[in-house]
């Protein structure tokens, strides 16, 4: 077998962190992707090549197969997986397999472990022939914009295409399902308790509306959203930022219960904006614009005030509010990504007045298209 797969990256436009709590959140799918090219081989040998986190490994394949004859196969029921005692047996197979991994880096660390946790889980009890996979992305890791799901979302699909040896090229809904699940799992991995907004969206594309709890809503709406990616290049972790919200939920939970209630609001109500804007709309598209700005704008002061932000991204905010635009960080926050609306108005000059401004700021700003098709091969 010799096929590659690739998943899009996601902007959140609302209800990150909310999301967690069980708020409305929509997320859109990125033109940038990741893809993974795998390739079956006649060697004695696995290769894994990440270079996203700078790895590039070969694992003796009867080292392998003699662990995976200690699991049990997963690969259509990756909901029944006992998480936690898996991801430890893959990590301690890990870490015995990789005699520097103790000085690897976090991303390394969890990049690897997600790789076994999916490969154990999905050819538990079964021998395996050699392969090589490597994975190569748009997207900057770490940064708010889905790459780890992105990245979860090729790995599941490849493995299962090489599990199932099918040459089918079209993935149908229920395939979508499970590879979405089985990067759920990965997501668990990188992030604690992940939401499931980023796998979904990784997965199906397009826009999603998404609770927690609840099937998500696939909308393949039209999408005609100019917005800019800002690139502030300050690293954070999502999991982390992910448990400086819940502690502070914990402590104060009555007022941080209404700041994410209100974001729900603002999630519905840009929804029916988004909805508007993307059909034949005959009411006035300059005030919807207005509207979807004043709404951004609310979206991320609250999303400051649980502790998210950054002094970045509220320079990136600073520069936006010069020029007239509204402006939300997107993901996690702490960093990352900001993404500025454009309206359909806006002139060619002001676009690139900004854009000059952020950049010498020193971030890297990103025109793309927003809504692209979810995981394919
Ligand atoms: N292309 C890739 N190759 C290997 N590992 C990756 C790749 N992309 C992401 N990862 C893994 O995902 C982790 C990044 O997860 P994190 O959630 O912090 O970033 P993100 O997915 O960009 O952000 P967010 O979840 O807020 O959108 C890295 O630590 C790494 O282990
Ligand atoms: C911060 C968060 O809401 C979005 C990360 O992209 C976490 C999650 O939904 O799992």
């Amino acid at each position: 077998m010799n096929f590659s797969v690739s998943a899009p990256g996601k902007v959140i436009l609302h209800g990150e962190h909310s999301v967690v709590f069980g708020k409305t959140a929509i997320a859109v799918s990125l033109g940038l992707r990741t893809t993974a090219y795998f390739k079956e081989t006649n060697n004695t040998f696995i290769n894994i090549h990440l270079p996203s986190v700078q790895i590039k490994e070969s694992v003796p394949l009867h080292h392998i197969n003699t662990e995976i004859l200690s699991y049990k196969t997963y690969t259509e029921h990756p909901e029944s997986i006992p998480h936690e005692e898996h991801v430890i047996k893959t990590e301690i197979f890990v870490k015995n397999t990789f005699p520097n991994f103790d000085n690897f880096s976090g991303k390394q660390k969890n990049a690897l472990i997600a790789i076994f946790y999916v490969f154990f889980g999905v050819f538990g009890g079964k021998e395996i022939r050699g392969f090589e996979i490597s994975f190569v992305s748009d997207l900057t890791v770490g940064a708010g914009t889905g790459s780890s799901a992105s990245f979860a979302v090729c790995l599941a699909a490849a493995l299962l295409r090489f599990a199932k040896g099918s040459n089918e090229s079209i993935i149908n809904f229920e395939e979508k399902q499970l590879i979405s699940q089985w990067a759920y799992n990965c997501e668990r991995i990188m992030h604690g308790t992940p939401s499931g907004i980023d796998n979904t969206t990784a997965t199906f594309g397009s826009l999603v509306v998404f609770r927690r709890g609840q099937k998500p809503n696939l909308l393949d709406l039209k999408l005609n959203l100019r917005i800019l990616l800002v690139d502030t290049q300050v690293s954070r972790q999502t999991q982390v930022l992910a448990q400086r919200v819940r502690g502070l939920m914990e402590r104060n939970p009555e007022a941080v219960d209404c700041v994410m209630t209100a974001i729900d609001h603002i999630a519905k109500s840009a929804l029916k904006i988004l909805q508007n804007l993307s059909s034949n709309y005959e009411g006035d598209v300059d005030t919807q614009y207005q509207n979807l700005a004043e709404l951004w704008n609310m979206n991320h002061c609250l999303l400051a005030s649980i502790g998210v932000s950054h002094p970045a991204l509220e320079s990136v905010r600073t520069s936006a509010d010069k020029f007239g635009l509204a402006c939300k960080l997107t993901g996690a926050g702490g960093g990352g990504y900001a993404i500025v609306l454009v309206p359909h108005t806006s002139n060619q000059k002001v676009i690139h007045d900004l854009t000059q401004e952020l950049g010498d700021k020193g971030f890297k700003v990103i025109a793309t298209a927003l809504g692209g098709p979810g995981v394919q091969y």
